[in-house]
């Protein structure tokens, strides 16, 4: 309803000049687009909350150019009421995507201020003129603020329905898998110590299995609940105080190595805690494979672009897709196809550490989100999985195995705002995985 009406008072903007002034304008605003950029996004980036959501450099390569040809298509003179239809999808698209990257409203709204300002200063336009400049940008800004919202509502529901997916996926399993995690790195770090008499430098907790699952999926699990901090502190206190106590030519004393036990036992004690607080929840997984359901992929992605952003820690995305899975299904049945997809699923989980997430996409369509990885190590990663599949004997309903391959897509963190354009790179690169054979990992470039 509300965009029939914006799509009347549209038209009746575009009807209020005469089509020479239309072109006059489009002239005026192609002149000095690129100092319209300019000047957006100088106070966008001066402005310490827009900043924190756009990358320096993404700016200058990207977003600058985007911003003069959504200027040039908003003015382009030719555009008239049969075209309206096509121009407020564009904007709706645009108010997605800032609704995806959460960008808010206000700050949206800010760069319209600015645009309209640079406008009448540089061209100092009559009122006529500066009238039709101001209705278009306000018009599609409105528009944009529509699609914000209801993609932004979307968001926080997926992200409670994530949040409670994710602690209670095969949580038994998950509890005693982190335990045993932490139990492990605890020995290995006391068995370093006596053996190299403290001079080998030990991993940090965290950055262990169970410090990487803590820090990328746990918090988000357990978000709110009091242990998290509590447990986040113990592991920054036995990285940064209590391991360099043990390491260097000092031999550990007993009273260092009592320290670092009781708070490990405190971490454990937390984690225990946090695992209690939880309850069994079975919707949302997808039936098949067990594996993360699409529609998390939202909620998922804009949690580690936030991380990304905030701390610097890259993140890749493997879209893996089985080759030729469409003859298995052929030679073998649907129900020997299901069976490869399941035993697919469980060899992801495997092979990738468990604070990295695992998609079903759909179909034959898997993806795998590497946490705090540059692009050697996804390439590393991606390859590991990719034999592992080509080595694994995948077994039918009858008894008798098959071999199968897949292809996979690799895009890392770019910079940029909208993880979709990441997963975009990903597809793109897969695509070029099965153009040149398939059974292999491609990863993106540019
Ligand atoms: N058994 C089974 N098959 C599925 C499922 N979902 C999709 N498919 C089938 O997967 C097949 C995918 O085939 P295509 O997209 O042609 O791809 P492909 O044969 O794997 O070929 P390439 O990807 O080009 O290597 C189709 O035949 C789908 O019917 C599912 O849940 N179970």
């Amino acid at each position: 309803m509300f965009l029939d009406q914006l799509k009347q008072d549209y038209a009746i903007t575009l009807k209020s000049v005469t089509q020479s002034t239309r072109q006059q304008i489009a002239r005026n605003v192609c002149q000095i687009k690129a100092e319209l950029a300019e000047s957006f996004y100088e106070v966008m980036l001066s402005h310490k909350e827009a900043s924190q959501y756009l990358d320096n450099q993404v700016v200058q390569t990207r977003l600058k150019g985007s911003l003069q040809t959504w200027l040039t298509k908003l003015f382009d003179p030719n555009v008239g009421e049969e075209d309206l239809d096509n121009t407020i999808q564009t904007q709706l698209h645009i108010g997605e995507v800032h609704g995806r990257i959460n960008i808010p409203v206000h700050l949206v709204s800010r760069g319209g201020r600015v645009l309209k300002q640079e406008y009448l200063n540089r061209h100092s336009p009559s009122i006529e003129d500066f009238n039709f400049f101001s209705q278009l940008i306000d018009t599609a800004l409105e528009i944009m603020s529509i699609a914000y919202h209801k993609n932004s509502e979307r968001n926080s529901r997926e992200e409670e329905a994530y949040r409670l997916f994710s602690i209670t996926q095969n949580i038994g399993r998950e509890k005693e898998f982190q335990r045993a995690a932490l139990l492990d790195w605890e020995n290995e770090l006391l068995y370093s110590y006596a053996e190299a008499d403290g001079k080998n430098k030990v991993m940090r907790i965290t950055q262990s299995e169970f410090g990487l699952w803590f820090r990328h999926k746990g918090l988000h699990a357990f978000e709110g609940a009091p242990e998290c901090s509590q447990v986040l502190e113990q592991m920054e206190n036995i990285d940064n105080n209590l391991l360099p106590t043990l390491e260097g030519d000092a031999r550990p004393t007993i009273k260092h190595i009592r320290e670092l036990r009781a708070a490990l036992k405190n971490v454990l004690y937390c984690v225990d805690s946090l695992f209690q607080r939880s309850e069994e929840l079975e919707a949302g997984k997808d039936v098949l494979t067990r594996l993360l359901n699409r529609k998390f992929l939202p909620a998922v992605m804009s949690k580690q672009l936030e991380m990304a952003r905030r701390r610097g820690e890259k993140y890749a995305a493997l879209i893996i897709d089985v080759d030729h899975f469409k003859k298995i299904n052929d030679t073998y049945g649907h129900d020997n196809g299901d069976r490869v997809l399941q035993q697919l699923a469980v060899l992801l989980t495997n092979t990738t550490r468990s604070g990295d997430y695992t998609f079903r996409l759909g179909g034959e369509e898997f993806m795998v989100l590497l946490v705090d990885v540059d692009e050697k190590r996804a390439q590393m990663l991606a390859e590991k999985i990719r034999a592992a599949v080509f080595k694994e004997s995948f077994q039918l309903l009858d008894g008798q195995t098959i071999d199968v391959t897949v292809s996979i897509g690799i895009s890392v963190y770019s910079g940029h705002p909208d993880y979709q354009y990441d997963l975009t790179r990903a597809d793109e690169a897969l695509f070029k995985a099965k153009q040149s054979g398939r059974n292999r990992a491609v990863l993106a470039t540019g």
